[in-house]
């Protein structure tokens, strides 16, 4: 049975397609650490080519210099710089002093056969140590926790934080915004409506069952899938729409290009907040006290943002007898990655 705290009426979320979407000007340093990658590449362009963005810095244990060159070419406003860890520009710390907004996709992807958990191994002491630089150089920024496997990455730099006395649990964030967008994508095929009128709550985590999206909740789209097989499918393209852009990039690589999208979207909503628009939504894996009571400390559900991050979660709301069932499967899952995250640390800190 779901927690009952978990189920009040939720508000409606935006579409996650408006991109970049600004009034006025601001301020934002953002800082992208794994700049390099797949993700970070297209990530740093996208965040280039936002207005509310003025400086950005790029960090990668190779080739940043070079990336931040390139991108700094592009003739909008945002300054770029490139640091490596032995530059001359300075390393990590530098690149993070002053940053409003840290993006970690750094780290490795998942190769076909693989789950996100296979990465835990690999991603987590990376995470770790660039969390320790964070918690020491840059405090009070918001961190965008992207690199694999997020339902545990995220408990991680929790921890780290809390270790070094500075966590603030309404400026960390796991970036689930690509099973937001991905949900839209897909329900509004078979709807046959605009992508951006579509917008699906997903909640949970980020990781195959973990992944719970309300179709219920998805307006007049809803109404195209009823319970039954098509709507299995639907729910399990969801789940595992990672798994088909693995497949298709057959060894190179998960989900890069889309990611970045969505990791743009959810940093531009967390300026747009950060400068006083109100009633800025997005979905994304917080600490949360949802499901606290059944062990998962953390979860994703719509969040109204604030200046100070996190100002509002909500409850999942009225969900339907297939989502509660999906949810029923989606919180024991969550609670073990999150405790495999948690014990991680304390062994290894
Ligand atoms: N949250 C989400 O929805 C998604 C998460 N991901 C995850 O994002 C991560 C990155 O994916 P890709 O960009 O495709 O991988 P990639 O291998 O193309 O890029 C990763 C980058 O991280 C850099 N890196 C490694 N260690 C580093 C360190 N200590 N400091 C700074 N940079 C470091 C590498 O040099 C590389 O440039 C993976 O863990 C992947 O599973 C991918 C897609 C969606
Ligand atoms: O599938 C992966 O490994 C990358 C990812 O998180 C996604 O595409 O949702």
């Amino acid at each position: 049975m779901i927690g009952r705290t978990a189920l009040r009426t939720a508000a409606p979320l935006r579409s996650a397609s408006r991109l970049f979407s600004s009034s006025a000007s601001q301020n934002s340093a953002v800082a992208v650490l794994g700049a390099s990658g797949g993700i970070g590449q297209p990530l740093s362009l996208l965040l280039k080519n936002d207005p509310l963005v003025t400086s950005l810095r790029l960090f990668d244990v190779r080739l940043a210099p070079g990336v931040a060159a390139d991108i700094s070419h592009v003739n909008t406003p945002a300054i770029t710089t490139g640091y490596s860890p032995d530059g001359p520009e300075g390393g990590l710390e530098k690149a993070l002093e002053g940053a409003d907004i840290i993006v970690i996709p750094a780290g490795v992807p998942r190769k076909p056969g693989m789950t996100r958990d296979d990465l835990f191994n690999t991603n987590a002491s990376i995470v770790r140590d660039l969390a320790k630089t964070a918690a020491k150089v840059a405090p009070k920024a918001h961190l965008l926790v992207i690199s694999n496997p997020v339902n545990s990455t995220v408990p991680i730099v929790a921890e780290v934080f809390k270790k070094a006395g500075v966590y603030d649990p309404k400026r960390l964030f796991g970036v689930t915004t690509l099973d937001v967008t991905r949900a839209s994508t897909f329900l509004s095929g078979i709807a046959g409506l605009k992508p951006s009128d579509v917008v699906v709550p997903v909640v949970g985590g980020h990781s195959g069952v973990t992944i719970v999206p309300l179709l219920s909740q998805a307006g007049p789209a809803a109404k195209s899938v009823q319970p039954g097989e098509q709507y299995e499918k639907l729910v399990h393209r969801i789940q595992f729409g990672g798994d088909e852009v693995v497949k298709a990039k057959d060894g190179a690589g998960s989900a890069t290009l889309s990611m970045a999208y969505a990791g743009a979207v959810f940093a531009n909503a967390l300026m747009r907040a950060a400068k006083g628009e109100s009633g800025v939504k997005e979905c994304s894996y917080v600490e949360s006290p949802l499901y606290k009571d059944q062990g998962a400390t953390f979860f994703a559900s719509p969040i109204t943002l604030g200046a100070e991050g996190v100002k509002e979660i909500h409850p999942v709301g009225n969900v339907s007898a297939e989502e509660e069932k999906l949810l029923e499967a989606a919180i024991p899952e969550l609670k073990k990655n999150i405790e495999k995250g948690v014990a991680w640390v304390a062994e290894n800190p």
